[in-house]
């Protein structure tokens, strides 16, 4: 069955390459005859490529690799051409080692009368083309040959074309694992068909850009499988994952502000106040009952004029002394935001103290540069002290001791080694943001766009995740951190046009509140 993704109203697995091709061995012994599986993944591109094409009488151009994506391709030429549809097929780095069913795909189309040659350049008049040059069998080790980095700068060339690139299963290029791409070569593609299973890849780093709308077609193979062979490597967040909790947290008609919890946003030092009070408004937008804020540095401004619900919270509180006693310990820390080298000194009391932190911004880069605060991050799961860490990439390379480039190489592991490391739940920004924690599996958030790449959004997440949090102490931190990416991408996508504010997201946050229940 063929699906289009995103937004999604459902979460869904995601397999890796080991995983897709444990799930392809799976489907292949279901499928009866060697390459019927292989007749079903072409069928899926030939059918959708007859729903995308422009009218008009201009060839489809289908770029084939040497392996099973090039023999995709090669049986998806063949449905079109005997569909009467004009096809060319351009074939390229063949070789006689071709895999038993590429071959016969091959056999097929040029029994059928397919055109094929091994031009890299594209037709006259294409009007679509197809990528079939590689999918999951890339070796990322391997730069492209000169044959086929030309046949994708002639994929790409059709972008300004107007001309639609659908990629089959990855746009070429695609690490199907990381969503990374290896010396910067890789397909653009408009429309990308996943076979049989969705790749982790495709929804982080640069795989929502370089995929285009996404498709998924499971070549029948949920009804052949009897179970999955693996598990998932991974999540792909969807809308399900906030709207179930709405359901189940709704306040009741009883609720007051003490029931709602209470939060204390840490941040904020002198030329950046704005950082702290936007996570602020998020995290009363969120819900909290009430929310308060410690600016530090020298304390001359009132906390948010516009925002008059909000309390002023005295930093000399903030003790690693009488910690029973503490009244601040019972809140939701959001520490960082905004907080400049002043954050430093309250971290060794917010590392020890604070049963529920947020640590976000300037909180992240204090840790990451003093030895004694990392070893206080570090035992706090063993304390019972629960943290979210919510780093942008190069937060997370300092943290880590690399750079934000092997960072971004390879997301999903960064943020779980990060995960590992502190034994803390972790959200590491960015083009598919990715949730980890440790012993849990890896969630990809669906939600979201470019528009959230503007100064403060990142406040607005961490303060948001600090109000849901104060309304559920029990909560798991994971879920929360999974449900507050969702949250803030989804509000983000209701921005149609131009730069959004900070300040604007919260309130597109606060617009996606179900309505208040009556009893
Ligand atoms: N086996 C089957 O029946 C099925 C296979 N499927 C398709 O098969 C694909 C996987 O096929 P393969 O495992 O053959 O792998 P691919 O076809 O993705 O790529 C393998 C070929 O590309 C070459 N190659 C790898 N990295 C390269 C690089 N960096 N530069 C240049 N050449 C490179 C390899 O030498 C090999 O010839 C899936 O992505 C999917 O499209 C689907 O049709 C489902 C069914
Ligand atoms: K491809």
């Amino acid at each position: 069955m063929l699906i289009k993704l995103l937004p999604t109203p459902k979460s869904w697995p995601l397999y890796g390459a080991a995983s897709s091709r444990s799930i392809e061995a799976a489907a292949l012994a279901a499928a009866g005859p060697a390459s019927s599986l292989m007749e079903r993944a072409g069928l899926a591109a030939a059918r959708l490529t007859l729903a995308l094409a422009p009218a008009g009488s201009g060839p489809i151009w289908i770029v084939c690799g040497p392996g099973n994506n090039g023999g995709d391709g090669l049986v998806a030429a063949r449905l079109l051409h005997r569909h009467g549809l004009k096809v060319q097929v351009s074939l390229l780095a063949a070789s006689s080692a071709a895999p038993a069913d590429a071959a016969a795909a091959l056999a097929a189309a040029r029994q059928a009368g397919v055109p094929i040659n091994n031009s890299v350049l594209a037709p006259a008049g294409v009007r679509m083309a197809l990528d079939a040059l590689l999918g999951l069998g890339l070796n990322p080790d391997r730069a492209p040959n000169p044959e086929m980095a030309a046949a994708f700068k002639s994929l790409n060339a059709l972008n300004a074309l107007r001309a639609s690139v659908l990629a089959l299963d990855l746009p070429s290029g695609l690490q199907s694992d990381s969503g990374s791409v290896q010396g910067g070569l890789a397909v653009q593609a408009q429309h990308t068909l996943a076979l049989l299973a969705l790749k982790p890849g495709m929804f982080t780093a640069q795989g929502r850009t370089l995929c285009g709308q996404i498709w998924l077609d499971d070549l029948n193979n949920s009804a052949d499988r009897p179970a999955t062979p693996r598990p998932a490597d991974a999540l792909l967040l969807g809308a399900d994952c906030l709207t179930n909790w709405q359901v189940q947290n709704s306040p009741r008609h009883g609720a007051h502000k003490g029931s709602q919890g209470d939060v204390l946003v840490v941040g904020g030092a002198a030329g950046m106040r704005g950082a702290a009070r936007l996570a602020a408004r998020a995290a009363l937008a969120a819900g909290a009952g009430r929310v308060y804020v410690c600016m530090l540095g020298t304390q001359a401004d009132d906390v948010d004029p516009q925002r008059p619900e909000l309390m002023r919270f005295d930093s000399t509180h903030i003790t690693a002394t009488d910690a029973a006693n503490a009244d601040w310990l019972q809140k939701v820390i959001v520490g960082g935001c905004g907080g400049g080298q002043e954050i430093g000194a309250f971290l060794a009391a917010l590392l020890t103290q604070a049963r529920r932190l947020v640590l976000d911004a300037d909180g992240l880069n204090a840790v990451a540069a003093q030895v004694s605060l990392r070893a206080l991050l570090k035992k706090r799961q063993a304390s019972c002290l629960a943290t979210i860490l919510t780093p942008h990439p190069l937060e997370a390379a300092r943290l880590l001791g690399s750079s934000a480039a092997a960072v971004q190489a390879d997301r999903l592991s960064a943020a779980q080694a990060l995960a590992d490391e502190f034994s803390c739940q972790v959200i590491l920004k960015g083009s598919g943001s990715i949730i980890a924690g440790p012993q849990q599996r890896l969630a990809i958030n669906s939600s979201g766009n470019a528009a959230l790449a503007t100064a403060g959004s990142g406040d607005v997440l961490a303060g948001w995740l600090g109000g849901l949090w104060a309304q559920q102490n029990d909560a798991d931190p994971f879920d929360l951190a999974c449900l507050a990416c969702y949250w803030h991408g989804a509000a983000a996508e209701a921005q149609t046009a131009g730069p959004m504010r900070a300040a604007d997201l919260v309130e597109r946050m606060h617009a996606l509140h179900r309505p208040a229940p009556t009893i």
